[in-house]
């Protein structure tokens, strides 16, 4: 909506052949987005070759866990001379590696890393597409792409800064989701405000000591990408992630909750990932740790608030 908005031509490529059909046929997205009308400078396919070939821009807007996969498919539709942008927010299983690092692997000899970028911040889609003001993040190991990326995308209801951290966004933008977990458990569960605020405040210690440990720079982490997308996802009602946490807190089972969704809640495999990876790292993350065995061990709500809150008295420190 926001690039056609400007004036480009935005070629979709969907999997589901109803949303490409509804599409095509009644510029609808009728599965994600149906009470909107698409411009007509929007179009859709289901095939990659029809969407890819040509573009200037790529933008991947697929689940986190699908980027290696999607990647590895538009690889050999591209010319070379592509920008590259990826909207997914997670760390890779086993890998660990952000999107953009999976993209710069998947695409290497065909895609120069300079040309890859991501866009990332506070902005649930629901309200993008409406036109109601959001910022954002552009980031790129290199500033030429950053820059472009930040004056494709910017209007005056879409703001978009450039930040330099690829590393520090990416950690962000992946690592809220565990936290929107643990929010939406807490507000299930009817711990009240007060838990509520040290979650998101504990939690950005967490993002924080992961991301510097990664070599992030330390003001990141209280910009859009830090604490400003983590307040949206733990607070949103649009928020899939905060949404799963309620349900659980509620006393639903992981899998039913899975089950029953049309879209990806990606905190669930970012806190196996992520979990994984701080035990490996020796970063202490004690909630990320906590939603991991509410989630997988079975561990009660209760139980894990318990053991947060009677965890050795110490110093706030930061890091
Ligand atoms: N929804 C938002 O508000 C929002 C905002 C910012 C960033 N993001 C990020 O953008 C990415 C996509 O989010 P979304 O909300 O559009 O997700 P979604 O769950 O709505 O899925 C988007 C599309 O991806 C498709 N998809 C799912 N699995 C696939 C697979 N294996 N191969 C190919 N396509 C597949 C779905 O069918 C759907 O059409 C995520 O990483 C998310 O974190 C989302
Ligand atoms: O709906 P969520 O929880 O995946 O969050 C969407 C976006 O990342 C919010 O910025």
């Amino acid at each position: 909506m926001l690039l056609a908005g400007k004036g480009h031509h935005v070629r979709l490529w969907a999997r589901e052949p109803e949303i490409v059909n509804s599409i095509q046929k009644h510029k609808k997205n009728s599965v994600y987005l149906s009470d909107l009308t698409l411009p007509e400078n929007i179009t859709s396919s289901g095939e990659l070759g029809e969407v890819i070939r040509g573009s200037g821009l790529v933008v991947f807007a697929t689940p986190s866990h699908t980027i290696r996969s999607m990647a590895e498919k538009v690889r050999p539709l591209l010319e070379g001379n592509e920008r590259i942008v990826s909207v997914a927010k997670g760390i890779e299983m086993d890998t660990f590696l952000t999107m953009s690092q999976v993209l710069t692997e998947v695409l290497d000899g065909v895609i120069e890393e300079d040309h890859i970028g991501v866009l990332s911040g506070p902005s649930h889609a629901e309200e993008v597409s409406r036109g109601m003001p959001t910022t954002v993040v552009a980031s790129s190991t290199s500033r030429n792409t950053a820059v472009f990326i930040q004056q494709t995308f910017m209007t005056p209801q879409f703001r978009v800064y450039i930040n330099r951290d690829i590393v520090g966004v990416e950690v962000s933008g992946a690592v809220k989701n565990i936290l929107a977990i643990a929010a939406g458990i807490a507000d299930g569960a009817d711990l009240g405000d007060n838990a509520k605020a040290a979650l998101i405040t504990r939690g950005l210690t967490e993002i924080r000591r992961l991301g510097i440990t990664l070599g992030a720079s330390q003001d990141t982490f209280s910009g859009l990408t830090g604490i400003g997308d983590l307040i949206v996802t733990c607070t949103s009602q649009h928020s899939r992630n905060r949404n799963v946490g309620y349900r659980i807190g509620k006393g639903e089972k992981l899998d039913d909750i899975i089950t029953s969704m049309d879209m990806v809640a990606e905190g669930v495999k970012t806190t196996k990932s992520v979990y994984e990876w701080s035990r490996i790292l020796n970063v202490t993350m004690p909630i990320t740790e906590k939603v991991y065995q509410v989630l997988f061990e079975d561990v009660s709500p209760q139980d894990a608030v318990y053991e947060l809150m009677t965890r050795e008295p110490k110093e706030e420190v930061i890091f």
